[in-house]
């Protein structure tokens, strides 16, 4: 008798990591955990479209992710998004990695809920399945009747309870404690001087201090 092998899950986690936090953290491991996944990749992006003013240079939204990865078992970082030119599309980095990594494996988009929310406004949104599954959890107190309708329609004709065995598809929902963190949050603490350091990686608090980012703007752009 032949036993399936389990296909490989890559998750992966896309943010401007403004800079990387907590919540971040929190989100990929609950999703390794409960889904599960076999590695999480950290996207820092290139150019932000959707943001308003300009982000952190994407060299030290880089380095931050890097040391807030570590040597974390299953964690790695992935700077396509950064090497490529103009807006950050995700569909463009989910082609790329399917044509790199082959038509087997499951890629697996992990999503807090207000970008779920915020789904049928991104570039080629309806093609983002062709590629991957969306793998969201709860973020603040969106509920999905609030969602826009297009991506109600999404989530009826793909939500499954779980991960299907397929490369790619489907919608699940995974569930992580709240960790109420946002990067504006945190930028505006630091601005005013103050250190959350229960709220950062503490290399990338260092990191912060180290080059005097966030406290007047000077990085930034
Ligand atoms: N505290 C959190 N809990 C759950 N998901 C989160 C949390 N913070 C960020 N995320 C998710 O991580 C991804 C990247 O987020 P991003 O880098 O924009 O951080 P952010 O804190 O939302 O930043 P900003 O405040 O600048 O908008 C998004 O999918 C977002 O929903
Ligand atoms: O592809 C798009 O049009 C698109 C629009 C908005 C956000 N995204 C992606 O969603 C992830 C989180 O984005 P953000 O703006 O919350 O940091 C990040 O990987 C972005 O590239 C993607």
């Amino acid at each position: 008798m032949k036993i399936p092998v389990a296909r490989k899950r890559i998750g992966l986690l896309g943010g401007t990591f403004d800079p990387i936090h907590v919540g971040h953290l929190a989100l990929a491991r609950a999703a390794q955990q409960a889904l599960p996944l076999d590695e999480v990749r950290f996207l820092p992006t290139g150019h932000s479209w959707q943001k308003q003013g300009a982000a952190t240079a994407a060299e030290h939204r880089l380095a931050m992710t890097r040391l807030a990865v570590g040597d974390t078992p299953g964690w790695t970082v992935d700077t396509r998004e950064i090497d490529r030119a103009g807006a950050t599309y995700t569909v463009d980095t989910l082609r790329e990695l399917r044509e790199a990594l082959g038509p087997d494996l499951a890629l697996v988009l992990l999503l807090g809920s207000d970008q779920l929310r915020n789904l049928a406004t991104w570039h080629r949104y309806r093609e983002l399945l062709q590629h991957a599954h969306i793998a969201a959890t709860q973020r603040g107190p969106h509920r999905l009747a609030e969602f826009d309708p297009l991506v109600e329609v999404l989530v009826a004709t793909h939500g499954c309870d779980a991960l299907p065995d397929a490369p790619a598809g489907a919608i699940v929902f995974f569930r992580m404690p709240p960790v109420p963190v946002s990067a504006t949050v945190l930028r505006e603490a630091l601005a005013r001087g103050e250190r959350p350091a229960e709220l950062l990686p503490a290399p990338v608090l260092d990191y912060i201090d180290r080059h005097h980012l966030y406290q007047d703007g000077a990085a930034r752009g």
